[in-house]
């Protein structure tokens, strides 16, 4: 049997990877990850100084993040049943979800769209993270929404975090096994 799909929570700072992540993978009673806490002490640094991250921070962070998601949605390494996984991880770019999608091929995004205001509104009253506001552009001229070849959805980042778990679980319904290629709107 195919091994579970694994979920990546996507989008720019501030987008609720974390936040809807983590009530995903509550809801379909699976492991969360954030790749968060897969970050080199470097690259959080880094942000923390208010530089954005480059291929060169992101790369072998990226790879981290594909090989955690395989563990975890396949068992391999960590002794347990695969179960499937749902991962907050930023993925901005085609080329860092083709990266992921080569180590767990069987991988879907979910995008959270949403737009600068509502974005910085909510990375100014946010504290304690180590992600500063000012890199709220550097991120958005980063993102590269799913094209209509990737697999996954894109959802509102606005929406309640119960609103995308419905959507989520909708698109599952729809296409529950293997790889899937869908429109995006
Ligand atoms: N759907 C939502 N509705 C309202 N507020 C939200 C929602 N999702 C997240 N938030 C709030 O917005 C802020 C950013 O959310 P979160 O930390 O989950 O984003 P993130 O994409 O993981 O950010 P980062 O990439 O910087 O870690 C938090 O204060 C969180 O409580
Ligand atoms: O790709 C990147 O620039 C980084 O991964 C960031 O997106 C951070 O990890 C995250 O958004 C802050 O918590």
């Amino acid at each position: 049997m195919n091994p579970p799909p694994a979920l990546v929570v996507m989008g720019v700072s501030g987008s609720g990877k974390s936040t809807v992540g983590a009530a995903l993978a509550e809801a379909l009673g699976v492991p969360f990850v954030d790749a968060d806490d897969l970050h080199p002490l470097t690259n959080i640094e880094k942000m923390r100084a208010g530089l954005p991250l480059d291929d060169d921070d992101r790369w072998p962070w990226l790879r981290a993040v594909g090989d955690a998601i395989r563990a975890a949605s396949t068992g391999t390494g960590t002794g347990a049943p695969a179960t499937g996984v749902v991962v907050a991880c930023s993925a901005l770019r085609v080329s860092y979800r083709d990266a992921i999608l080569e180590r767990a091929p069987r991988t879907r995004f979910v995008l959270l769209q949403g737009d600068r205001e509502m974005l910085l509104g909510r990375l100014r009253s946010r504290t304690g993270h180590f992600m500063p506001a000012s890199l709220l552009d550097s991120q958005l001229d980063a993102l590269e929404p799913l094209g209509p070849h990737e697999p996954g959805l894109t959802v509102d980042a606005a929406d309640t975090p119960e609103a995308v778990i419905a959507e989520v679980r909708g698109f599952l319904t729809r296409s529950p096994d293997g790889p899937q290629r869908i429109a995006h709107p």
